[in-house]
């Protein structure tokens, strides 16, 4: 079972997973009413340059990652971002948003410039997440596990990492076991979803070159962590 210092893990990721969200007044944005697929591009731009924000003062709060090489740092940030974004952005559809954010964020990501081919893998993701019907500590736990993966581009000290997304791991697999007893596979379900998560990344990448050609603009912060 759970032990004491796993516990005192688990609460500190959640903590700061929960403390660390796009602030309101920027989420509030979708709310308002031009739904032209610029202004649609501009909105998403801005929320996902706010979600980089909010997961770089996330990352600092996982135990051990402000001890990892300082360039490995960049590169598991860099390597992750588009996957964290992908769960983070999932839970405001599984999450059925009071303040209606749920359909204005379809709405937007629909008609923002993407194609078709890159809308369906991504709404089925969507879907599957909403059905695992993770508890706020399993979805914190799994961006972490995100983060922490030992063989992105340019990492070092793989090693270090590993050593690191062992110790989240063990913590979520433990976690799946008690909060879903009745469903033995759930923790392998849950890692399937990274695995679907990396296929997204790799259209992500497809759709940034496509946004690209038809001339749109990324904020700084965005180019940087996408290269772009
Ligand atoms: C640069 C833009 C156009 C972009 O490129 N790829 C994606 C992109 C896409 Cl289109 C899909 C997945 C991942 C990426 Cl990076 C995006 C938009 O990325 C987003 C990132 C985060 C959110 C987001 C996250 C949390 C939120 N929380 C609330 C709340 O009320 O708590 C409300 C709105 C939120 C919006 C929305 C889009």
């Amino acid at each position: 079972e759970i032990t004491k210092e796993q516990q005192a893990l688990m609460k500190i990721i959640t903590d700061a997973y929960n403390r660390h969200q796009i602030p309101q007044d920027v989420a509030k944005k979708l709310l308002q009413d031009q739904y032209s697929a610029e202004e649609n591009f501009l909105l998403l731009t801005e929320m996902a340059t706010s979600q980089v924000q909010v997961l770089v003062e996330f990352t600092k709060n996982i135990p051990g990652f402000l001890s990892l090489d300082r360039e490995d740092q960049i590169a598991l940030l860099k390597g992750s971002a588009v996957e964290a974004m992908f769960l983070r952005s999932a839970q405001v559809f599984s999450r059925k948003m009071p303040s209606g954010h749920t359909e204005v964020l379809e709405e937007r990501i629909r008609k923002s410039g993407i194609s078709e081919e890159f809308i369906t893998p991504m709404f089925n993701f969507y879907k599957s997440i909403g059905e695992l019907h993770m508890v706020q500590e399993e979805q914190a736990l799994l961006t972490t596990v995100t983060i922490l993966t030992p063989d992105r581009p340019y990492v070092k000290d793989q090693q270090a990492v590993e050593r690191l997304q062992e110790t989240m791991l063990d913590v979520l697999r433990k976690l799946c076991v008690l909060q879903h007893p009745q469903e033995p596979q759930y923790f392998a379900r849950l890692l399937g979803r990274l695995t679907e998560l990396r296929t997204l990344s790799h259209y992500h990448t497809e759709m940034l070159v496509s946004w690209r050609m038809n001339d749109h603009k990324f904020t700084p912060l965005l180019c940087e962590i996408w290269d772009v």
